[in-house]
């Protein structure tokens, strides 16, 4: 893959810090993500990977740096050339660039999967009853719940719900997706199902796609990038076989072997 250049990026983080109190989970943070590129945070647990995400969500903020996605900076808004804390109205319009699934799905737990899938862009992107119905058919079927789009969330297994999820977070159209550890609240045997879908999106090279995970051998396989993350600052990345065969890295050589003890 060809090396990155400024207007390559659709994320951009630059010296981006966020503290939860005395305890810095983002420490002057720099990390771009080109567009199109499948980039696997891993890291331990607790390391701040999360945030990350969260962060670009919108559902975190950040103390300072600033970050941009799809060239328009992110937490603020220009004005006279001067960048300014952002207001509501900027950070929605923002936000529109991406999806994001959530550890615990996150569905509506009163809405049918069709009207899950069918409420944001209903509600945010202002389409038609019928228009935001054709759509989410559209990815229902290609997450394969079609058939389960009048039941409730209850009534659908962990792997199901979760690609409802996805199904919802597609509906929207965004440019960048976002996984925040996909398959970890999931039965084991349910996880391949998950990870079927998502391998299939990142065939899609005009998806950028930013995962947490877990599941190394997922991020092996998906990843154009593998970045090890731990305590606020990304201490190696690469590509996969680089990362998981040869790490430079102690800190990375330390996580991985513990890890593959563990799993
Ligand atoms: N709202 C919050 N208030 C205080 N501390 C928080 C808050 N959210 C997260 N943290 C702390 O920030 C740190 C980073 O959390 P984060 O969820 O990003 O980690 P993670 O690397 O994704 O972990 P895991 O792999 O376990 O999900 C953790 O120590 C967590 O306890």
């Amino acid at each position: 893959m060809s090396e990155s250049n400024q207007s390559d990026k659709i994320i951009e983080f630059q010296n981006v810090t966020k503290s939860y109190g005395d305890h810095v989970v983002l420490d002057a943070l720099d990390f771009s993500v080109r567009r199109g590129e499948k980039v696997t945070i891993i890291g331990p647990s607790g390391s701040g990977k999360s945030t990350v995400l969260r962060i670009l969500m919108t559902l975190e903020d950040i103390q300072d740096g600033v970050i941009h996605v799809a060239g328009k900076p992110l937490w603020h808004e220009e004005k006279n050339g001067q960048l300014m804390p952002a207001s509501e109205a900027h950070l929605r319009m923002m936000r529109k660039e991406m999806g994001m699934v959530f550890q615990q799905f996150n569905l509506f737990p009163h809405m049918t999967v069709m009207r899950n899938v069918t409420e944001a862009p209903r509600q945010v992107l202002g389409l038609s009853r019928d228009k935001a119905k054709k759509r989410a058919l559209k990815y229902l079927d290609l997450v394969g719940m079609t058939e389960h789009a009048d039941k409730f969330p209850s009534q659908l297994s962990g792997g199901q719900q979760q690609r409802v999820g996805i199904a919802r977070a597609l509906a929207m159209h965004p440019n960048i997706l976002l996984f925040d550890e996909p398959t970890s609240a999931l039965d084991p045997e349910l996880v391949g199902e998950v990870l079927q879908v998502i391998e299939h999106l990142a065939s899609q090279h005009d998806l950028t796609i930013l995962l947490v995970t877990h599941e190394m051998q997922f991020a092996r396989q998906i990843s154009d990038r593998v970045c090890f993350f731990d305590q606020g600052k990304f201490v190696e990345e690469g590509r996969p076989e680089e990362i998981f065969t040869e790490p430079r890295e102690e800190r990375t050589k330390a996580f991985l072997s513990s890890f593959l003890g563990d799993h």
